[in-house]
């Protein structure tokens, strides 16, 4: 039986970087963000439904998605965001589920799942281990800040769209403290995983 982990945090927590150094150990894991873009590119099921709804007005002129217009709509507008959700979440559930199928299939013992709504989403029955990648909410705030060239008001109102690592602390069963610098942050991962049972190759 594989064991399923589910890597989780909030906007810019460090759970990219968690998962690449995951990846790094020969691990897979599967991101519940690359497989949202696939799921929206021309031509997808919820492609048609979003332009459905929001209207042309979200498309670029090559007729992507305009991430950042719609970025822009659903972070100040819940009603617009559950609808979105709602969208985009099922055809993410398939992507995801069909990866994981297809690691199983390979004899994978363990898997990752990175999914940064696991528990606004009420995912948390898809895997065996949550892990949380917790930093204080001022480094979170400075750190998408300056990742993705946001003023603060655009940071909070992303943070202020999820439930509070705070919270998400309490119902993980392991955290990561990526408050400090990565060296440490590595080695608190090495140790969850030794904990949990993964043993490195060579
Ligand atoms: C609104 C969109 C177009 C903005 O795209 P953008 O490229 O700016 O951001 P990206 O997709 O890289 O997401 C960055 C982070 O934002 C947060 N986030 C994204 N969507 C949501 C949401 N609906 N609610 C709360 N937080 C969200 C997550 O922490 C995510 O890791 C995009 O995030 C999207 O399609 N969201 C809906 C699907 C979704 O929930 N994705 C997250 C995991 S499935
Ligand atoms: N320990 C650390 N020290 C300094 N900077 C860090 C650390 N961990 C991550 N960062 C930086 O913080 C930012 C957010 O990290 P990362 O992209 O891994 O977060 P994320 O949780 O995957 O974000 P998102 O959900 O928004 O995609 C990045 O610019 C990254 O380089």
């Amino acid at each position: 039986m594989a064991m399923i982990i589910g890597l989780t945090g909030g906007i810019a927590s460090g759970k990219s970087t968690v998962s690449n150094m995951i990846k790094n150990l020969g691990i897979t894991v599967i991101d519940a963000d690359i497989e949202a873009r696939l799921a929206v590119e021309i031509g997808e099921e919820a492609y048609h439904k979003i332009v459905a709804h929001f209207g042309q007005s979200v498309l670029l002129e090559d007729g992507a998605i305009n991430r950042a217009k719609l970025g822009e709509i659903i972070f100040n507008n819940e009603q617009e965001r559950i609808v979105l959700n709602g969208i985009v979440h099922p055809a993410v559930r398939k992507r995801m589920a069909e990866k994981q199928e297809a690691a199983i299939g390979r004899g994978e013992s363990l898997i990752v799942m990175d999914i940064p709504l696991l528990f606004e989403s009420k995912l948390t029955n898809i895997v065996d281990r949550i892990l949380l990648v917790y930093v204080d909410q001022e480094i979170q705030l400075q750190r998408l800040m300056e990742r993705n060239q946001y003023t603060k008001e655009e940071a909070l109102t992303r943070m202020q769209s999820q439930m509070p690592l705070s919270e998400k602390k309490a119902l993980a069963d392991a955290v990561i403290d990526n408050n400090g610098s990565l060296e440490k942050t590595q080695w608190q991962l090495y140790n969850v995983l030794k904990e949990w049972g993964f043993k490195k190759e060579g």
